[in-house]
C-alpha cells in the first residue's frame, strides 16, 4: 500500500483536485491520502492557512471577523461549487464560523485550532469529492487515526506510542483521507506541526501503516539541485539519500519539510517527490542508499536569518568547562545553537536570529562578558548559511577549494566554514545579502 500526500498547490483549486482524482484512480495501492489546506493558485494568491492565521489574530484581538470569515468560506465554496459537492459546503462554512465560538484563553492554542481547520475542512471536502466520483473514500480525523503529539503549539512532534494506534488504519476499507499538519495532545487539544507540516503527517502515516512507498505530490517535476527561483533551470535530482535530503531541507529546500524524513527514515520506507501537474515525470526518489554518480555534490541550499556571537579570551584553551558555561548561559535565554566553530582563544556560536528577542541582546552579551571574563564579545547579524550537500563529497578531493575559489571570484567574504564528520555537508556562513549570488556561484562551479 502507498501513502499519498497532496500539498497545498495540488489542492488550490477545482482544476487541481481533478488532476489528483486521476492520480488516485491510476493506482489502487494509493489507500491513504493526506491533504494540506488549499494553497496558492498563483504567485500573488494567499494560502488558506495564512487566511486562517489572519482570522485567528483578529479573533484574539477581538476585531471584526466577518470579512475574513467570508474570504475563507469563499475559497472553499469556489472549489465545492465547481466540483458540484455543495452538500459538504454547509458543514465547512459552519466549521469556519464555529471557530469564533472557541472557548480557549491561550493565544497559541487558539492559533493552532484556527490553522488546523484548513487541513481538516479540506479533508472533509476531499473525501466527499472522491465519493462523488465513485470511490469508496472516507474522512478520518487525526484523533481517530491515533496522531497523538507533544504539547507544543505550532511545533508539535509525534509521540512514539501513536504508532500503536496508527497501524490499525491498515484494516480500514477503501481510501482513508486524513488531514495533514496537526494531531491531538494526550489531553485532547489540537496541536499543529510547524509550517509545511502536512509532509510530516504523510510520513507518520506511511511509517505507521508500514507502507511500501510515501508519494509526496507537489508542483515541481523533481527536487532541483538549487532553488528554482535562484538558479535558472537547475538540474533535476533523480535520487537522494535520507541524509542528503535532511541536510538540504534543513538548509533551505522548502519543497519537503526537514522533520518529515524522520518517521520514514526509521521505518526505511522510500519517499518519492512527484508533480501533480505532470505525474508521468519520474520525480525524485529518497531512500537509504543511492548510486553515487560521479558528481561529489547533489544540491546547494541556503537560508537567511542567522547571527553569530564571537567570544574571545586569552588562554581560553586552558579553561576546562568554558564551552559548557557558554551553552548554559545560552540555555537560560532559551537559545538553541546551530554551529559552534572554535579556535585556540576564541569561539563563535551561530544561531537563528529568531531565537533571541532584540530586547534581550544586551543582557545576553553582558552576562557572557562578565561571567566568563571575556576579552572581547561581538555579535554579527544578517547572516546566511549556505550548504553544499552530497554523499560523493566523502571520496572527492578539492571540494572545499573549489567552493572557496568560487566565493572569492564572486567577491563574497566567508565568515565561517564548517564540515561535519559525516562529510555529507559543507557549510559556509556569509552575509545575507550575498546569499543568492553565492548559491549561483557554487552552482556554476559544480554543475556547469
Ligand atoms: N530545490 C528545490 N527543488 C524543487 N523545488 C524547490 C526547491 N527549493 C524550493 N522549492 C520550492 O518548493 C515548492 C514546492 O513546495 P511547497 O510550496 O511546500 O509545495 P506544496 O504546496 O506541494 O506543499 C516549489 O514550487 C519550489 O518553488
Ligand atoms: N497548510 C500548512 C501545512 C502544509 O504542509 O502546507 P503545504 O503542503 O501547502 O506546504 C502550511 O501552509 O504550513
Amino acid at each position: 500500500m502507498k501513502v499519498v500526500k497532496f500539498g497545498g498547490s495540488s489542492l488550490a483549486s477545482a482544476v487541481q483536485l481533478i488532476k489528483t482524482l486521476q492520480i488516485i484512480k491510476d493506482d489502487p495501492k494509493r489507500k491513504f491520502v493526506v491533504v494540506s489546506a488549499p494553497g496558492k493558485r498563483d504567485e500573488s494568491d494567499v494560502k488558506v492557512t495564512d487566511l486562517l492565521i489572519e482570522y485567528g489574530n483578529a479573533f484574539i484581538e477581538k476585531q471584526p471577523l466577518e470579512e475574513i470569515q467570508n474570504k475563507i468560506i469563499q475559497r472553499f465554496t469556489e472549489i465545492t461549487d465547481e466540483l458540484e459537492i455543495q452538500d459538504v459546503q454547509k458543514t465547512i462554512s459552519e466549521n469556519i464560523l464555529a471557530l469564533a465560538d472557541l472557548e480557549e484563553e491561550d493565544p497559541a492554542r487558539i492559533m493552532d485550532a484556527f490553522k488546523a481547520s484548513g487541513e481538516n475542512n479540506n479533508a472533509i471536502l476531499y473525501a466527499s469529492f472522491l465519493k462523488k466520483n465513485g470511490l469508496n473514500a472516507s474522512y478520518v480525523n487525526p484523533k481517530d487515526a491515533g496522531i497523538i503529539v507533544t504539547n507544543e503549539p505550532g511545533n508539535a512532534m509525534i509521540l512514539p506510542e501513536a504508532y500503536d494506534e496508527i497501524v490499525k488504519l491498515r484494516d480500514r476499507e477503501g481510501i482513508s483521507v486524513i488531514p495533514g499538519f496537526f494531531g491531538y495532545t494526550k489531553d485532547g487539544k489540537i496541536c499543529t506541526f510547524s509550517r509545511g507540516g502536512s509532509d510530516i503527517t504523510g510520513s507518520i502515516i506511511a511509517a505507521g501503516v508500514m507502507a511500501d512507498l510515501y508519494e509526496n505530490f507537489t508542483d515541481v517535476d523533481a527536487i532541483f539541485s538549487a532553488h528554482p527561483g535562484i538558479v535558472r533551470q537547475p538540474r533535476e535530482v533523480k535520487e537522494l539519500t535520507f541524509r542528503e535530503m535532511r541536510e538540504l531541507s534543513y538548509s533551505g529546500f522548502g519543497v519537503f519539510h526537514d522533520e518529515a524524513l524522520f518517521p520514514v527514515f526509521r521505518a526505511d520506507i522510500p519517499v518519492i517527490i512527484k508533480n501533480t501537474n505532470n505525474p508521468e515525470a519520474p520525480g525524485t526518489k529518497i531512500s537509504t542508499t543511492r548510486k553515487v554518480n560521479g558528481l561529489p555534490v547533489v544540491g546547494i541550499a541556503g537560508d537567511r536569518g542567522f547571527c553569530s556571537l564571537y567570544l574571545s579570551k586569552y588562554l581560553m584553551n586552558r579553561e576546562v568547562g568554558f564551552g559548557r558555561r557558554v551553552l548554559n548561559i545560552l540555555e537560560d535565554f532559551n537559545i538553541n545553537f546551530e554551529h559552534m566553530p572554535s579556535g585556540i582563544d576564541d569561539i563563535s556560536v551561530i544561531f537563528r536570529e529568531n531565537q533571541l528577542a532584540p530586547e534581550d541582546e544586551d543582557k545576553l552579551l553582558t552576562r557572557l562578558k562578565e561571567e566568563l571574563a571575556l576579552d572581547e564579545i561581538t555579535i554579527k547579524h544578517d547572516l546566511a548559511m549556505l550548504a553544499i550537500v552530497g554523499e560523493g563529497m566523502k571520496s572527492a578531493i578539492g571540494v572545499a577549494a573549489r567552493a572557496t575559489q568560487s566565493f572569492a571570484d564572486a567577491d563574497i567574504n566567508l565568515e565561517m566554514i564548517s564540515q561535519g564528520n559525516s562529510e555529507v555537508t559543507m557549510l559556509f556562513c556569509i552575509e545575507e545579502r550575498y546569499l543568492n549570488r553565492g548559491i549561483r556561484a557554487i552552482y556554476d562551479a559544480y554543475f556547469k
